[in-house]
Parts: structure tokens; C-alpha cells; sequence
């Protein structure tokens, strides 16, 4: 039985940041066939270090788990999704409905990570007014006003970077408490609302050392 939890838990950035490999994983367990994990296993399967992924478990489940057998995978993927709030799906705006902003429309599987996309807002007027991926692409005057009447708290940014500021003035005038920013430029934004900052340069700058180094070294 699941043991609905509702008190807040303390927990690392790092350890939310490995949720989602977690949940992934138990997930592809469960399709095929298996019930119980031990944190070991998941340790070994995702190769992360077994006393970083006992804690991480022990952080969210809300039983200890069986001495031998290890945990009850249904329990775990709900424990993980209740604290992740994947439960309770959080309706955002897209601002910036270019190639990526495109990109992002498309992808179905933002709403099982607990957010759906309910409008893309933007400034080019052969844009507006079309819809993209489903989802009407809006004027962007129209943008803080709609985030108030329809309680939006997540506000993505996808424009170019000299207009990410403005954007994200707009989108907290809106009543955002959360930015998700794809633009590469660091966003003021009062200290009660979250950034957080998305860019593929950072993952490929560590490939690329990766390699030189590599290459150095042949
Ligand atoms: N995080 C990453 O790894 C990553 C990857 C790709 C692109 N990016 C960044 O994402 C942003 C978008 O890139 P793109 O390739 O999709 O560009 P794009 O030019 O295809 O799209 C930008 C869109 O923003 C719109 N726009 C411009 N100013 C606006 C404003 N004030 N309000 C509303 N809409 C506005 C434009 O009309 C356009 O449709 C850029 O900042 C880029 O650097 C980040």
C-alpha cells in the first residue's frame, strides 16, 4: 500500500537531479516484469556509486524497504513522482515559439514530468495566430495577462538572448514562480522566483575536453 506522505522532505539538488534517471530505470524494470529492487542493483545498473543511491531511496521511500529483496517498485516510482510533484500536473507558457521552442512544443513527455504546455507566446506576427504542435502560438503583449487569469506558474524561455530579460519581466509581472530558461544569458528576477538554466554548451564543453584530451593522448 501506498503511504501517502504529504509532510515536505528535505532533499539535495543533486539527488532531484537523479530522480528522474531513477524513475526512467524503475519504470523499464517494471515493464518487464519485475516487482522488487534492491538499491544495490540500481546502483549497478546506473552506475552510480551504491551509498549515494541508498541514501537518495532512503530520502524518498516512505517504507525501509525489505532486508534482502529491497524495494517494492511500484511503491518507489509513486513515492519519487509524489515528491517530484508529477502527480500534479503544472500548467506552463512557452515564450519563443522558434526551433527550439518548436522542438519543445512536439515533445509528448513533458506532462508524465508534471508540466503541460497550454500556450507558446511570441512576437513574430506571421507566427501568431497559427498553432504549432497543437498549441495556439499567442501575442506576447497577451502574455502576463493570461498568466494571471489562468494561474500559470511556469514560464519557459526560448527567445533569442537580448530578449530574455524582457520576457522574464513579463512573465513574473504574470505571477511565474518558476522560469525554465533555454537562452544563454543569466535572468534578475526577484529571489522568490527559481531559474533554471538549460544549456547544451555546458554538457558538450565537458565532451569536448573529454576528446581533446583523448585525442592528446593517441
Ligand atoms: N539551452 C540550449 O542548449 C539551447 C539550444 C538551442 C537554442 N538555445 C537558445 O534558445 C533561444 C531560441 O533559439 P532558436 O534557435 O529557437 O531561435 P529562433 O530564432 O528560431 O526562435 C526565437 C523565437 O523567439 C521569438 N521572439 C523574439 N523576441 C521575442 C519576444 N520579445 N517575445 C516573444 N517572442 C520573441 C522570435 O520571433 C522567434 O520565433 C536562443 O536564445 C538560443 O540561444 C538554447
Amino acid at each position: 500500500m501506498n503511504d501517502f506522505n504529504d509532510s515536505p522532505i528535505s532533499i539535495s539538488t543533486q539527488a532531484l537531479e537523479r530522480m528522474p534517471y531513477y524513475l526512467q530505470h524503475l519504470k523499464q524494470l517494471q515493464k518487464e516484469g519485475i516487482t522488487v529492487i534492491a538499491s544495490p542493483a540500481i546502483a549497478a545498473d546506473l552506475s552510480l556509486n551504491e551509498v549515494q543511491v541508498r541514501k537518495d531511496l532512503a530520502a524518498v521511500s516512505t517504507s525501509k524497504g525489505k532486508p534482502k529483496s529491497g524495494f517494492i517498485i511500484s511503491d518507489l516510482i509513486y513515492n519519487m513522482e509524489n515528491i517530484l510533484g508529477y502527480h500534479n500536473v503544472k500548467d506552463a507558457v512557452l515564450v519563443g515559439a522558434g526551433y527550439l521552442g518548436s522542438a519543445l512544443l512536439s515533445y509528448k513527455g513533458f506532462d508524465s514530468c508534471g508540466m503541460h504546455i497550454v500556450a507558446a507566446f511570441d512576437i513574430d506576427d506571421t507566427i501568431v495566430g497559427t498553432e504549432l504542435c497543437g498549441k495556439k502560438v499567442l501575442p506576447v503583449n497577451k502574455l502576463s495577462g493570461m498568466c494571471r487569469r489562468m494561474n500559470i506558474h511556469i514560464g519557459i524561455i526560448a527567445v533569442p538572448e537580448d530578449q530574455a530579460q524582457t520576457v522574464c519581466d513579463q512573465l513574473v509581472a504574470g505571477g511565474i514562480l518558476a522560469v525554465w530558461n533555454f537562452a544563454p544569458v543569466h535572468l534578475n528576477t526577484p529571489e522568490t522566483i527559481m531559474v533554471k538554466n538549460e544549456n547544451m554548451a555546458a554538457s558538450l564543453a565537458i565532451l569536448s575536453k573529454h576528446l581533446q584530451e583523448k585525442i592528446k593522448q593517441s
